[in-house]
């Protein structure tokens, strides 16, 4: 991939798995990338390491806690004091099949924190996204989603999984809440003419600390599964770095990548009403001003 001084990135949940990879490889490739996260005990050493490792100096750590709406807009109103511009923002942090539990927002913490906070995030950062992408220059939001968005289902009714908890329908359908997220947010800027692009990401099966609540029976279990299925970390934070710096996708939104090809999404997700009911009722429940297409 060509190098990108001058250029900034933001990565979500970057000082662990995918995300670290992510971060690292863009910090290689010469630009200024800072990670939002909430694992401020682990940020020194990542933010050293990843330094050390690719001899740029322009890495930094900035607390974010995506379960808390009040965390996103300190973190937002941080960034913008520094007057930097914005070109790629990777909403890559995530938890999956946690016990039933709440953001501090009282938000079922799938659906809270790996959807609606990067909705927040992205929507709090779009101002600036708009005003660092040029023509031939798109700034561009990449988001990290899952194959596991293909067995989902949208309860708008229950979107807080409230009635009946699965902890994998839940993670399942914050997944699938980004597909249909990214494709509205590509809708509004390609109407509005901007030079900001999104897509959406599928890293798949990666050996991460994700995978912490799930049970495997035994380690050597989750070690054979990893040996023969799992992609590295690196490997999979490829169709990321793909997704936010590859030339073949400038001006290009709207598609959802898997080992840096588009492939469909499920159907569903191509449902451009669903799309905007999602859209308005997260404007609701975050504060954020609502477009209608
Ligand atoms: N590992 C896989 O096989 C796989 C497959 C499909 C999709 N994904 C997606 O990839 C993304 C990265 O996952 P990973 O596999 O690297 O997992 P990981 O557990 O290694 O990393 C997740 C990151 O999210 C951060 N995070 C968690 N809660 C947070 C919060 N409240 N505020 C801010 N940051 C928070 C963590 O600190 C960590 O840095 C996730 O969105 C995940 O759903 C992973």
């Amino acid at each position: 991939f060509p190098r990108q001084p001058d250029r900034v990135a933001i990565v979500t949940g970057g000082t662990d798995g995918i995300g670290y990879s992510t971060a690292k490889h863009l910090a290689r490739l010469g630009m200024h990338v800072i990670i939002a996260g909430n694992n401020d005990s682990k940020a020194k050493q990542v933010v050293s390491k990843i330094k050390e490792e690719t001899l740029n100096d322009k890495v930094e750590f900035l607390y974010c806690d995506l379960a808390s709406m009040m965390s996103i807009r300190q973190f937002v109103q941080k960034f913008k004091m520094k007057k930097i511009p914005l070109h790629v923002l990777i909403n890559n942090a995530g938890v999956m099949m946690v016990p039933q539990r709440k953001t501090r927002d009282g938000f079922e913490e799938h659906f809270g924190l790996n959807y609606l906070g990067h909705f927040l995030l992205t929507n709090l950062l779009l101002d600036t996204l708009r005003e660092s992408g040029s023509p031939g220059h798109s700034a561009r939001v990449v988001t990290v989603s899952s194959a596991t968005h293909y067995v989902a289902e949208l309860n708008m009714d229950d979107l807080q999984s409230s009635a009946c908890y699965s902890a994998h329908a839940a993670y399942a359908q914050s997944k699938l809440a980004l597909v249909l997220f990214t494709y509205h947010l590509q809708r509004l800027l390609a109407a509005e003419g901007s030079h900001v692009t999104a897509n959406v990401v599928d890293p798949g099966v990666v050996d991460t600390d994700l995978y912490r609540h799930v049970f495997w029976g035994t380690r050597l279990v989750k070690k054979l599964f990893s040996w023969l299925l799992f992609k590295t970390p690196d490997e999979g934070a490829w169709t990321s770095i793909y997704a936010a710096v590859t030339p073949e996708l400038e001006g290009v939104g709207g598609r959802y990548l898997y080992n840096e090809k588009e492939t469909k999404s499920l159907h569903v997700t191509y449902n451009q009403k669903l799309q905007q009911q999602l859209w308005s009722t997260s404007c609701d429940m975050t504060g954020v001003r609502d477009v209608t297409l």
